[in-house]
């Protein structure tokens, strides 16, 4: 009788993280048979029959993987840091999608005294920064376009993504202080990492092998 394995399932984010994966993949031999930008396919076959791609929101990867709706997926660690817990292995650092996480504002203003307030979609990461240094501040939560909130008088400073520095230079903003360093991690679901491990073993070890080869 022939037993029929369920494919893999690896979570990913259709924008920045799909392009920049693509050829660690191909790296790795791994091809996929569409392509998010131009199909409305959420699940994407590729040449390997026992492992689909699944598109989803580069916020919702950790939540997919942790509760087994994928088997593992690429998340940004800024995505990571606002999903605390234990609920996952980070077993690989892809060195994709490299940016900083940085604290920014208009450079020439001092804020009104009291607290501080700081607009950002990374909440967890923003308490825990001004936590470690003892100083107060105001968190709100926003979903995007952050370079906004210091431009309108919603808030102080922003903290947000900074790679090239062309989108605050665009608003008049400045980077402050650096956060913490950015790039995106290979994610594994606890459950399948032991049910699956052979085969999940040797995709991290092709992975890794394509990241050093790009590197190389
Ligand atoms: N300017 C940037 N340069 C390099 N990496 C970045 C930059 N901005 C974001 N990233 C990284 O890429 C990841 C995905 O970002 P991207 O902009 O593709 O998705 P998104 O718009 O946040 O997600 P989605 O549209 O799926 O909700 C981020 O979580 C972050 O780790
Ligand atoms: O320093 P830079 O090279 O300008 O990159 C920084 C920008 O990149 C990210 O936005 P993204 O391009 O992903 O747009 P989005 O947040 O609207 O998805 C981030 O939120 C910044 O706005």
């Amino acid at each position: 009788m022939l037993l029929m394995v369920e494919p893999l399932k690896l979570a990913l984010s259709k924008g920045r993280i799909f392009q920049e994966i693509l050829p660690l993949l191909a790296i790795a031999g791994i091809y996929p048979r569409d392509d998010p930008k131009t199909s409305r396919k959420l699940v994407l076959d590729t040449n390997q029959a026992d492992l689909k791609l699944v598109i989803i929101r580069a916020a919702d990867v950790p939540t997919y993987v942790e509760y087994g709706a994928a088997d593992f997926g690429v998340a940004g660690k800024d995505v990571l840091l606002e999903h605390p817990g234990n609920g996952l292995y980070e077993p690989l650092d892809l060195r994709i999608a490299c940016c900083r996480m940085m604290v920014a504002g208009e450079p020439e203003v001092t804020p009104r005294s009291g607290r501080l307030r700081i607009a950002t979609k990374y909440v967890h990461s923003t308490r825990r920064f001004y936590a470690e240094r003892g100083e107060q501040v105001e968190v709100i939560k926003l979903y995007g376009s952050m370079e906004l909130a210091p431009l309108v008088g919603l808030a102080d400073r922003i903290v947000d993504l900074v790679d090239t520095g062309n989108t605050l230079r665009a608003n008049g903003l400045a980077p402050l202080e650096h956060i913490t360093d950015i790039s995106s991690r290979l994610v594994v679901n606890k459950a399948s990492m032991k049910m699956r491990h052979q085969r999940i073993k040797e995709f991290i070890c092709l992975m890794a092998e394509a990241v050093e080869k790009q590197h190389g």
